[in-house]
């Protein structure tokens, strides 16, 4: 039987995360939670959730911390081992706090925290390239701004806070997403 196991994504929006967290997910039998993807399905389907934050993800600002806290319980409350892979939560000091009581009724540490280390520039560019193709409202050179400034007042001081528990892990995010997978690989082991 597979033991709890918790990983973090951290790195700002564009370094990669999603599709990273997506293939260690299925290589190592991990839940991918994405908050992303949770909250613009929510969007799409229209529910009284999705009608709340669609103005809020078009601008590219946080929902409220106690909303991603529910859904994280929610979630986790119908796992029966804890094995999960976060990408895009937390995103806040809150967030993390809300988290470790979470995980601590559950009785599952937080085994590591890569984060994907990608400079701005690059980031920026990354975003518009996407927007291009995902279809997502919010990949636009202004709101990926927006999301950048957000990123460095809020989830930025999240390094030093899991770097202070000794479970943060630097990932280099520059290279083919091969490179970078095996990297990632490497840093949760
Ligand atoms: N943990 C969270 N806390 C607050 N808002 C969130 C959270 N996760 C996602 N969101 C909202 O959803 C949007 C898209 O998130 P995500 O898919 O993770 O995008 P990114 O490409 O910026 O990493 C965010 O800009 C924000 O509005």
């Amino acid at each position: 039987m597979k033991s709890n196991k918790v990983i973090i994504f951290l790195g700002p929006p564009g370094a990669g995360k999603g599709t990273q967290a997506i293939r260690l997910a299925s290589e190592q039998d991990l839940l991918q939670i994405s908050t992303g993807d949770i909250l613009r399905d929510h969007v799409t389907r229209q529910t009284e959730l999705g009608q709340q934050v669609a103005p809020i993800l078009a601008a590219g600002e946080l929902v409220p911390d106690p909303i991603l806290i529910a859904l994280i319980r929610d979630k986790l409350a119908s796992m029966d081992k804890i094995r999960v892979i976060f990408d895009g939560f937390p995103r806040t000091r809150a967030q993390a706090e809300g988290l470790d009581v979470l995980l601590e009724e559950l009785g599952a540490p937080i085994h590591a925290v890569p984060l994907l280390e990608v400079p701005d520039e690059e980031l920026i560019s990354r975003i518009v390239e996407r927007g291009k193709t995902s279809g997502r409202s919010d990949d636009t050179e202004e709101t990926a701004r927006n999301r950048q400034q957000v990123y460095h007042t809020n989830t930025r001081p999240l390094v030093d806070y899991y770097a202070a528990r000794g479970v943060l892990k630097r990932v280099d995010g520059i290279g083919s997403m091969d490179e970078v997978y095996q990297r990632i690989v490497q840093a949760v082991q």
